[in-house]
């Protein structure tokens, strides 16, 4: 039984003025999570209720050696079934693929993405949707590199990272300065993948979208400004995660190299 079913809708600090009806679904992709499922499913669906949302949450794991699946399992059995929706796949078959299986499974009017290790928390997401409201955006993105000329900033902390070498820190700095600036103007932070979307955009930019690892947020920001869709942003604190590794391994660098070339070449 879900715990939060019976608990009456509560508004937090007075974050939404208003009733929002729309449902917001997360796509959640996991690979050896194990650790960071349970309180990341907890603190979400805490969010959510809090704010009087309501919500799901895709669970998209790719067979994960550590156990993920079971513990996903039997959140499902604590939450709900609709509530903690599990899409399993077969392989570890990518990041990229992960967030376009989950989307087949989608029902909300929104969709939530992000990584399921704390490095996106959850407590942005009542900024998100404020910044999607008040300005009636297509997508609000998450940026740790805000810069004073984004159309659509919202007000909060400067953002950044948090936990990352100084190797890491300079090479996300600067593709994202060089993408930011060449591929996308008004996007500060093209690498994050901590992003609200209306569903049939996020469906419209994943049918035109190749890149299939990591490069894939990269490919999607700039497809979206593209095709003239609304972009927002709000600052968010990115945190290295504690459990668990990156799976940012030399060959998803090779892949994303690749993919930033192809990028700038064709678009
Ligand atoms: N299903 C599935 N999930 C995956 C896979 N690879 C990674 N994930 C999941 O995707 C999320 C991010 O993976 P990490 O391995 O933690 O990524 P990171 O190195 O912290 O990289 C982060 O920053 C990059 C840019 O700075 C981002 O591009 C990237 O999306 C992510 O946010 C986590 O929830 C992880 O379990 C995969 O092949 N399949
Ligand atoms: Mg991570």
């Amino acid at each position: 039984m879900n715990p939060f079913e019976s608990a009456p809708a509560r508004t937090m600090q007075g974050q939404f003025t208003s009733a929002d009806t729309h449902k917001y679904s997360v796509i959640l992709p996991t690979y050896n999570e194990r650790k960071n499922l349970p309180v990341i499913v907890w603190l979400l669906a805490k969010t959510f209720q809090e704010n009087g949302l309501e919500w799901e949450i895709i669970v998209v794991d790719d067979a994960s050696p550590d156990g993920t699946l079971e513990i996903a399992k039997q959140l499902a059995t604590v939450y709900g079934e609709d509530k903690i929706v599990l899409k399993p796949r077969a392989g570890k078959l990518g990041l990229g693929t992960a967030y376009i299986h989950g989307l087949n499974f989608v029902t909300g009017d929104f969709v939530i993405i992000m990584d399921a290790d704390f490095s996106h928390h959850p407590k942005f997401i009542p900024q998100f949707i404020q910044l999607q409201k008040s300005h009636n955006l297509d997508i609000v993105t998450g940026t740790r590199y805000r810069l004073t000329s984004t159309p659509y900033l919202a007000e909060a902390t400067p953002g950044g990272v948090h936990g990352w070498d100084l190797k890491r820190k300079l090479v996300s700095r600067g593709a994202n300065f060089l993408a930011s600036t060449v591929l996308s103007p008004g996007v500060s932070d093209l690498t994050g993948s901590f992003r609200l979307y209306r569903r049939p955009v996020l469906q419209h930019i994943i049918s035109v979208t190749v890149s299939k690892g990591y490069v894939f947020q990269m490919e999607m920001m700039v497809r979206a400004r593209a095709l003239g869709y609304t972009v927002g942003e709000v600052p968010i604190t990115f945190v290295d995660r504690i459990f668990g590794e990156s799976k940012l391994g030399a060959d998803e660098i090779v892949s994303y190299g690749k993919g930033v070339w192809t990028l700038f070449t064709t678009v």
